[in-house]
């Protein structure tokens, strides 16, 4: 089944405190960003990329996709104020109703076996997205004292890629714009319509890079699937 993946890669990148775009840090001698879209311009079932990009970044972003060769890119979008805004912006632009996804540039290790399994899930149910489960025991917390252990077996941390039927996930869109609703993720939109939203058991090696420490994790992670840690 094929697909469209929009990628937001119009972040300042604030908590990796790096003074420039943290996607344009390196990993193995490549772009961070490059490795993130290197997996959808490979796969044969992606039919295209949209990119969101902060117009200062728009010189440096398409000179290195050009040098990467990255072949698949149908467009690039400005991104907005929030994550949310970036990706607006990016499906406004696109011409399908077939399955949409939405894949953070800063997550830089997803397979294409659980990109794949996303877009069959999707297909099947319209919306479904990808974690894994909490393995630390967790709590809620106010002004540093514990409120509550929380049932760990229902809690997991979500990832992306998110995939959904281009029609629902517009919709959410729409209807958060009219609610003023700013979400932390793209099923959060969906699962208010409301439209079930399906779970697929990913692994944790897909992490965000966000902070300083997110680089010593990526390495490690490099060299294990080099066979190599
Ligand atoms: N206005 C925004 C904010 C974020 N993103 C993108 O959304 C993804 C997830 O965001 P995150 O990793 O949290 O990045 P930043 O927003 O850049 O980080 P920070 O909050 O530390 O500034 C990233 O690929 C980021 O570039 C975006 O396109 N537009
Ligand atoms: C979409 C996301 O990557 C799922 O974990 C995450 O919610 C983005 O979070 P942030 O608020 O931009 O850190």
């Amino acid at each position: 089944m094929a697909y469209q993946v929009i990628i937001p890669a119009a972040g300042q990148g604030k908590r990796m405190g790096a003074g420039k775009n943290k996607l344009l840090l390196e990993l193995n001698n490549i772009p961070i960003f490059i490795h993130s879209l290197k997996v959808f311009d490979q796969d044969e079932l992606c039919e295209g990329i949209i990119l969101a990009i902060s117009p200062q970044d728009e010189v440096e972003f398409k000179l290195l996709l050009k040098q990467y060769k990255v072949k698949k890119v149908l467009g690039l979008v400005p991104g907005g104020k929030e994550r949310q805004d970036s990706i607006y912006n990016a499906l406004k632009t696109v011409k399908t109703d077939g399955i949409i996804l939405v894949h953070d540039a800063a997550r830089p290790f997803i397979l294409k076996e659980h990109i794949h399994r996303l877009v069959d899930t999707a297909q099947k149910t319209g919306a479904a997205i990808i974690g894994v489960p909490a393995k630390d025991t967790m709590k809620t917390v106010r002004d540093n004292v514990v409120t509550a252990t929380v049932e760990r077996s229902s809690l997991w941390a979500v990832q992306t890629p998110q995939a959904f039927r281009f029609s629902i996930l517009f919709k959410s869109y729409e209807q958060a714009e009219k609610d003023s609703f700013i979400g932390t993720d793209d099923s959060s939109l969906v699962e208010r319509i409301p439209h079930p939203v399906t779970m697929i058991e990913g692994d944790y090696d897909n992490i965000k890079l966000t902070t300083q420490e997110d680089l010593f994790f990526a390495e490690a992670i490099v060299k294990k699937r080099q066979g190599s840690f």
